[in-house]
C-alpha cells in the first residue's frame, strides 16, 4: 500500500492531558549526561489542557488559551515533536493540523508541555488507527521529555530515574488545591542548574533520595490534614532563590487558610493543599485578592492521564 492510501480512521481526534503536581520530589546529584536522579510522587490534576488533531496538508499547530503566546509554533512544539515521532513510526506523512487548548501554565512547573506531548501521541495513533501497545507508547513518551509518561499514565505514581520509571502508588479520596499562577515562567534547566550551584556552596549539604513511605502511607489514608506536613520539593530553595516573590505567595496560601503550600516542581506556579472543597474554593477567592498571582484556580486530584474525549 502507499503512503497515500492509508486511510484516516477519524475526522478528527480530542484528547485532554492533565497538569500534575510533584507531592515528593527528592532531587540525585547532577549524571553525567545532565540529569538529575529523583525519586517523585505525581499526581495527575483536574486542571487540564484539550488537544484536537485533524487531518490537513501539512503538520502546523496552533495554540489558544493560558499562555498562548508563550508556546512555539513550530517544530518544537512537544506536540508537534510527538506527531513527527508517530508517522515516522508508522512510516507515514505527518499531516495534521495540532489545536491546543490550554489551561495548564506554560513554564508553571506542572508539566504543560510533557501533557500535550502526551495528548498528541495518544492523538495521532488514534487518528490514524494505529495499534501502539502501552509500553511502547511510555517509551516513546520518555524519549520526548522525562514528564511526558506520566501524562499519559496519570493518577499517582511514584517517579524514578529520570522521573520517567512509574509505579502507581494507591491514593484514597479526593485531594483538593488551590493553584497560584505567577506572572512570569521558570526555565526547568535553570532551575535545577541553581540547585546544582546551591548545593556546591553549600557541600556539606545531604542529598537525601530515598522513597518517601511516611508520604506514600498517608496517600493510602485519603486524609489531607495528614498528607499536607509531608509534601516536600529540593527544587523550590532554587526557584525561590530565582523568584524571592514566591516566599510571599508561599505565606499568602497557608494564611488564607490552606493545609500547606509548595512550589509545584520547578515552579513558579505554587500549589496548596486543602482540607476539601469549600475550603479551597475560600482560599482561592482570598488568594486572588491579595494579589500575589497572575491568576488562581482550584483543581482536584488524582484524574486519569491522556483520554480520548467522545463526542
Ligand atoms: C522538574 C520536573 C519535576 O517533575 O517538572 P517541571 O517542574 O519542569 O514540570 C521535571 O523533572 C522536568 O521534566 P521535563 O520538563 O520533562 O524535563 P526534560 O525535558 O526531560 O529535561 C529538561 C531539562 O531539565 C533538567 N532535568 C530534567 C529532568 C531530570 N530528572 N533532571 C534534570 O536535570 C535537564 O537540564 C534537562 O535538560
Ligand atoms: N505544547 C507546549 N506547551 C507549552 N510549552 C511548550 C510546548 N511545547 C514546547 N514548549 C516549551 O517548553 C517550555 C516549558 O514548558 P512547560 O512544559 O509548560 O513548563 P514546565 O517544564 O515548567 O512544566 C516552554 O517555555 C516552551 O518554550
Amino acid at each position: 500500500m502507499s503512503r497515500a492510501s492509508l486511510s484516516v480512521v477519524s475526522d478528527s481526534v480530542t484528547v485532554r492531558v492533565p497538569a500534575k503536581v510533584n507531592l515528593h520530589l527528592g532531587v540525585g546529584p547532577l549524571r553525567d549526561d545532565g540529569f538529575h536522579d529523583l525519586v517523585t510522587v505525581f499526581q495527575a490534576l483536574s486542571l487540564c489542557d484539550d488537544i484536537r488533531l485533524s487531518p490537513a496538508n501539512e503538520l502546523r499547530v496552533t495554540t489558544r488559551g493560558e499562555g498562548a503566546a508563550d508556546v512555539p509554533a513550530d517544530a518544537t512544539n512537544l506536540a508537534v515533536r510527538a506527531v513527527n515521532e508517530v508517522a515516522r513510526r508508522a512510516d507515514r506523512p505527518a499531516r495534521v493540523a495540532i489545536d491546543i487548548d490550554k489551561r495548564i501554565p506554560v513554564a508553571g512547573g506542572m508539566a504543560g508541555g510533557s501533557a500535550d506531548a502526551a495528548g498528541a501521541l495518544v492523538g495521532a495513533a488514534a487518528l490514524w488507527g494505529l495499534d501502539i501497545d502501552r509500553d511502547d507508547l511510555t517509551e516513546m513518551a520518555a524519549a520526548l521529555g522525562s514528564d511526558v509518561p506520566f501524562a499519559l499514565h496519570g493518577g499517582t505514581a511514584l517517579g524514578t530515574g529520570r522521573g520517567e520509571r512509574l509505579m502507581p502508588i494507591l491514593a484514597r479520596g479526593e485531594f483538593h488545591w488551590v493553584l497560584a499562577i505567577a506572572r512570569s515562567g521558570l526555565s526547568t534547566p535553570a532551575v535545577y542548574g541553581e540547585l546544582d550551584r546551591l548545593r556546591e556552596s553549600r557541600p556539606d549539604s545531604d542529598i537525601i533520595t530515598t522513597r518517601p513511605d511516611e508520604l506514600m502511607a498517608a496517600l493510602t489514608s485519603g486524609d489531607p490534614r495528614v498528607v499536607a506536613p509531608l509534601l516536600h520539593n529540593d527544587l523550590q530553595p532554587a526557584a525561590l532563590s530565582l523568584q524571592p516573590a514566591l516566599r510571599r505567595t508561599l505565606r499568602a496560601g497557608v494564611d488564607a487558610g490552606a493545609l500547606n503550600g509548595i512550589v509545584s516542581g520547578s515552579g513558579p506556579t505554587c500549589a496548596f493543599l486543602c482540607a476539601d472543597e469549600t475550603s479551597a474554593v475560600n482560599v482561592a477567592a482570598e488568594l486572588s485578592g491579595v494579589g500575589v498571582a497572575r491568576a488562581v484556580r482550584t483543581a482536584s486530584g488524582p484524574v486519569p492521564g491522556a483520554r480520548l474525549l467522545h463526542d
